[in-house]
């Protein structure tokens, strides 16, 4: 890992970059296998679960998790999972459904009334990663909300594990968060399923979640035409701010949560304090060597760096260039420091506050921008689930006094069947 100590501000571009991809062999690989399940459905679907997620077809009976599926599931949960998924749950639905729009009506002009409803997206999508960890817990940060808007349809994509099963805790995920329909794929495959519909996967309007490269690349792809999607959300990142007043094992420990996550996950230190960072490389070193995903964390921490700055104010001004995904602040004055910040997807203050909390259990959502997009993109959020109609009524006197400025502008801009549209209702005043 490197530490690099003073960096003039025209280095912090180069520092700020992700870890390097192949981005036109990606690209490739990610309009082959659209095109296949587009023209094919199912059976591409099928063969590329064979190819990438090593399943044999033999085991598909069908891409749709049965019933009998979802009961033996339920039994394989430990008592104290299901107990932490029905409690993480509940904070989650608190916080998002306090996010709930409350649209009211404005009367602009007098007799010209302006308002909005929000409407919940009727069928949407879910994909929850599977590749290095089954993460369940994506399960709910995303049916949450979309129970909570009012989503009619919401089908599941996850990779089966190797015997061609969903994960137990994904499946009893998705029954308490209330899933309508969990497909057995993973990767390119799935996206496609899901945006252009196959045999068995129907259509979705909106495709969520996150995932590696892979899946990112391909929900980009097929949002340029076929389907909305919530932002891009690849592979997770973490900064931690802190200063001589953090303790150093906690500092390294945040470091590695993230870390451990992929090999193309990213953490940085950022700090103003250069006496603190021989005990924070001490203690990720002892960290590591008790992590059970030791060779994953290592090669993610081959492209995270240690960075130490000249002030705070540079602190604060290299965090909003770089954008973390998640960012820690272990500071004396973490609260100060956080009110500065621009560019964040989730913001974790003090030295209580993990970002582990934030992936599971606090409420806040963990499917957020990576890669610079936090300058641009939100989090999922209770928004994210619904689009929003905007309506209007106008009276006789309104269009009597709001007539004349609405026909000036349509002249102007030679549209003369739009000034028709108000002087023929005028005319009958
Ligand atoms: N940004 C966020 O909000 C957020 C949240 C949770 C997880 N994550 C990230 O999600 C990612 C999960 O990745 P993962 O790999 O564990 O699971 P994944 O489910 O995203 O990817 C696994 C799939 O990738 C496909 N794949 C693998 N190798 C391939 C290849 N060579 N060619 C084509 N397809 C291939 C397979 O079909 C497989 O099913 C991690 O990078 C993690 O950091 C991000
Ligand atoms: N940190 C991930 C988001 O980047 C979310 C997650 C799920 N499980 C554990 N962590
Ligand atoms: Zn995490």
């Amino acid at each position: 890992m490197e530490v690099i100590k003073y960096p003039s501000r025209e280095e912090w571009a180069s520092l700020a970059q992700r870890p390097a991809m192949d981005v036109t062999a990606l690209f490739d690989t990610v309009r082959t296998v659209l095109d296949e399940v587009r023209r094919e459905g199912d059976a591409a679907v099928i063969r590329y679960e064979e190819k990438f997620d090593k399943i044999d077809p033999s085991t598909f009976r069908s891409l749709r998790v049965s019933e009998q599926e979802l009961l033996e599931a339920e039994e394989l949960v430990a008592e104290d999972l299901k107990q932490a998924i029905r409690r993480a749950k509940e904070n989650i639905e608190t916080f998002h459904a306090s996010q709930r729009f409350t649209g009211k009506k404005v009367e602009t002009a007098p007799g010209v009334t302006c308002w909005q409803k929000a409407v919940a997206i009727e069928k949407v999508g879910l994909y929850i990663p599977g590749g290095t960890a089954p993460l369940f817990s994506t399960v709910l940060m995303l049916a949450v909300p979309a129970r909570i808007a009012g989503c009619r349809e919401i089908v599941l994509c996850t990779p089966p594990g190797k015997d061609g099963k969903v994960h137990p805790a994904i499946l009893f995920a998705a029954k308490v968060a209330g899933v309508s329909k969990i497909f057995k794929a993973g990767g390119i495959q799935a996206i496609a399923a899901m945006a252009y519909g196959t045999q068995s996967v129907p259509k979705v309007y909106k495709i969520f979640g996150p995932g590696n490269q892979y899946v990112t690349a391909a929900k980009q792809l097929v949002s340029l035409k076929e389907v909305a999607i919530d932002m891009p959300a690849g592979p997770s990142e973490v900064e931690v701010i802190a200063d001589e007043s953090a303790n150093p094992a906690f500092i390294a420990a945040d470091f590695l949560s993230q870390a451990e996550h992929g090999v193309d996950s990213q953490a940085m230190l950022v700090t103003a304090s250069e006496s603190i960072v021989e005990g924070v490389m001490q203690a990720i070193k002892e960290q590591l060597d008790r992590l059970p995903r030791k060779e994953i964390t290592e090669k993610s921490l081959s492209h995270s760096r240690i960075i130490v700055l000249k002030d705070r104010q540079e602190v604060i001004d290299f965090t909003n260039l770089y954008a973390p995904e998640h960012l820690i602040i272990q500071t004396a004055d973490y609260a100060a420091i956080a009110g500065q910040i621009e560019n964040a997807g989730s913001v974790f203050m003090g030295p209580y506050t993990p970002e582990s909390a934030g992936d599971y259990a606090s409420g806040t959502n963990h499917t957020l921008p990576t890669n610079g997009y936090a300058k641009a993109y939100s989090g999922v959020n209770l928004d994210s689930f619904i689009k929003k109609i905007t309506f209007q009524e106008i009276t006789a006197d309104g269009i009597r006094q709001l007539g004349g400025t609405i026909q000036t502008m349509a002249a102007n801009e030679q549209l003369e069947a739009h000034r028709n549209a108000v002087t023929i209702r005028l005319n009958t005043l």
